[in-house]
């Protein structure tokens, strides 16, 4: 596969006292990298690797057992997130299968009672994303110019955070999409991806490969830091292109916020610099239902913004 150009981040600096050279050249990088495509990996983050591959291995275990194994696994009703085994409908124009948790310790997990060491293992990595989640805020914050803490006062609460394991079957010759274009909800997405390949991001109308690389994680700029940032940080368009001949796992943690959350462009990127606020503010819960209702509508994979544009102020 071609080298990408998404950037390789050597986190190591932040987990040593001192260095500020070497923290103040992340950050720059990471500047760079988020006002350009809103994409970047990671290595020397702190998770543990050995945690990293036992979970995409468990986890393609889990999916390549029983349909009747993972229908056990079925969200339970009432639940307000549908947490647990799902898949996306086949034939159509994309095809995964996902399972997925909140916090660990939520009634609402389910998880394969056979599987037993899949489950600790999830929610360890859920706390390891937990913890890469807070030191990434900061190193955002600051790679903006902002208060260390800005982000991490703003996302306080953890209650919305989700991990999905996802599985991807290989191509058909008259389907190839894993997940189909779109941009994710939240402020940051981490991705473990396996060593297959196939997630690509958008950037001048050019689909830019994401390659995989070991113990590496994927970092994904989400719409909330778009609309904070007015739309100084991107939030790419990006999707999953199933590969020909092999199955491709995954994991990705979404770093949310609460749906009660108001959100609308800091003034240090509107007032204080005389700029325009790009998107009029809104709860993320509202955010959260036009993407919804968007969604319903969509029937084919083309392009849409998923609900931004009801809020955006330019036309
Ligand atoms: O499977 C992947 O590599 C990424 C999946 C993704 O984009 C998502 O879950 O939002
Ligand atoms: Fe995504």
């Amino acid at each position: 596969m071609a080298n990408s150009v998404i950037p390789i981040v050597d986190l190591s600096p932040f987990f040593r006292q001192g260095d500020k050279d070497g923290k103040r050249k992340v950050r720059e990088v990471i500047d760079e990298t988020c006002s350009r495509y809103g994409f970047f990996q990671i290595i020397n983050h702190g998770v543990p690797l050995d945690l990293m591959s036992r979970a995409l291995k468990l986890s393609k275990i889990f999916f390549e057992s029983s349909v009747e194994e993972k229908m056990n696994c079925s969200p339970l009703p009432g639940s307000p997130f549908p947490a647990g085994y799902n898949r996306k409908p086949n034939p159509s124009y994309e095809f995964a299968e996902f399972l997925v948790m909140l916090q660990p310790g939520s009634n609402f997990n389910v998880f394969p009672s056979n599987h037993s060491h899949l489950r600790a293992v999830m929610e360890d990595l859920f706390d390891q994303f937990v913890k890469i989640g807070a030191i990434l805020e900061s190193i955002l914050s600051e790679s903006l110019g902002l208060p260390l803490s800005t982000f991490q006062e703003f996302n306080n609460d953890r209650n919305s955070d989700v991990l999905t394991a996802l599985y991807y079957l290989p191509a058909t010759e008259k389907e190839k999409m894993g997940i189909s274009s779109h941009r994710d909800v939240g402020c940051i997405t981490f991705v473990l991806q396996d060593e297959i390949g196939g997630l690509e991001v958008l950037k001048d109308d050019k689909w830019i490969p994401v390659t995989p690389k070991e113990g590496a994680l994927v970092v994904n700029i989400g719409i909330i830091l778009q609309v904070l940032t007015n739309n100084k940080y991107k939030s790419p368009n990006h999707r999953v292109v199933r590969p020909n001949g092999r199955s491709r796992n995954s994991f990705s943690f979404f770093y949310n916020i609460s749906g009660g959350k108001w959100v609308e462009p800091l003034p240090d990127f509107t007032k204080q610099i005389a700029e325009k606020p790009k998107y009029k503010g809104f709860f993320y819960s509202d955010y959260l239902q036009k993407r919804k209702e968007n969604k319903l509508k969509r029937t084919s994979g083309l392009e849409d913004d998923l609900g931004l544009s009801h809020f955006s102020l330019t036309v």
